[in-house]
């Protein structure tokens, strides 16, 4: 599997405020950028901090992109997975209406109501850790299903998790012009945070997009 990672920061590296509420760090063009890198994905992972704060729906915008992914005999919008141990994930949540299929990716101990009410609500589950997921036998299980080219779109946890993994193979971080602040602010890493081998990327563009820019790492 490859695995894309695509998040906007502050320049303070925040990905959204203390209170976690969705900031649109990312401008029109690079809102552009991304619709195209989901077009391109064959799924779309956030993890369920994400779906709790933002309520994301991850389909494709641009219907010449649903229209060459169909023509590809692809379906119109990418898969959608969350990473959601316990299974919190509401069950009026956008992100599991028709639009797309959705997996859940969840650990041995969520709890049996809750799977069985997401799946009426129209997830697909995977079981994957004892009590939280592992992302290294869900992607196992996930490529057998055929999904080879991953998206992630954050939020913090998980992406620290994904470097941990050593299962990062490209970073694409856009810096918008703004100050988030806050020491409580998420950030593009969180989690327990590296304390030595730190993950080291190569820098493979730098591009000035609205009125931020964009860089791009070669993380395998
Ligand atoms: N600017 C951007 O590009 C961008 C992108 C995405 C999100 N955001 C912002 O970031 C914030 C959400 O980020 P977040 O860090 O709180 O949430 P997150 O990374 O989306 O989700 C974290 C949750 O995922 C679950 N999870 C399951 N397996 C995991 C694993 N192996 N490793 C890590 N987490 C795992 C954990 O909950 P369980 O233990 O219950 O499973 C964890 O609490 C929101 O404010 C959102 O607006 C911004
Ligand atoms: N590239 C990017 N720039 C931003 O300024 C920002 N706030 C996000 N945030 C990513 C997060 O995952 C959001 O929840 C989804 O971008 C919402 O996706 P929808 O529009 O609902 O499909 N991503």
């Amino acid at each position: 599997m490859h695995v894309v990672v695509n998040a906007a920061t502050s320049v303070d590296g925040k990905l959204s405020t203390r209170r976690r509420e969705q900031v649109k760090i990312s401008g029109e063009a690079d809102f552009a950028r991304v619709d195209r890198l989901r077009a391109d994905s064959d799924a779309v992972l956030v993890g369920v901090g994400t779906v709790l704060a933002d309520d994301p729906h991850l389909t494709v915008d641009d219907a010449d992109f649903r229209t060459e992914r169909a023509a590809a005999g692809r379906p119109a919008h990418p898969a959608r997975i969350v990473a959601d141990s316990r299974a919190r994930t509401p069950t009026d949540a956008r992100i599991l209406d028709d639009a797309a299929t959705t997996y859940l990716l969840v650990s041995e101990s969520a709890p049996d109501d809750r799977r069985s009410a997401l799946e009426t609500a129209g997830a697909t589950v995977v079981v994957a850790g004892e009590s939280r997921v592992s992302f290294p036998s869900a992607f196992a299980e996930l490529e057998r299903r055929g999904i080879d080219r991953l998206m992630v779109e954050g939020g913090g946890e998980v992406i620290f998790s994904l470097f941990e993994a050593g299962l990062v193979d490209e970073l694409s971080l856009y810096v918008g012009s703004l100050v988030l602040g806050g020491r409580d602010a998420p950030t593009l890493a969180d989690g327990e945070g590296f304390v030595e081998s730190f993950p080291s990327l190569e820098l493979t563009g730098v591009e000035r997009i609205d009125d931020g820019v964009l860089l791009t790492y070669d993380a395998s």
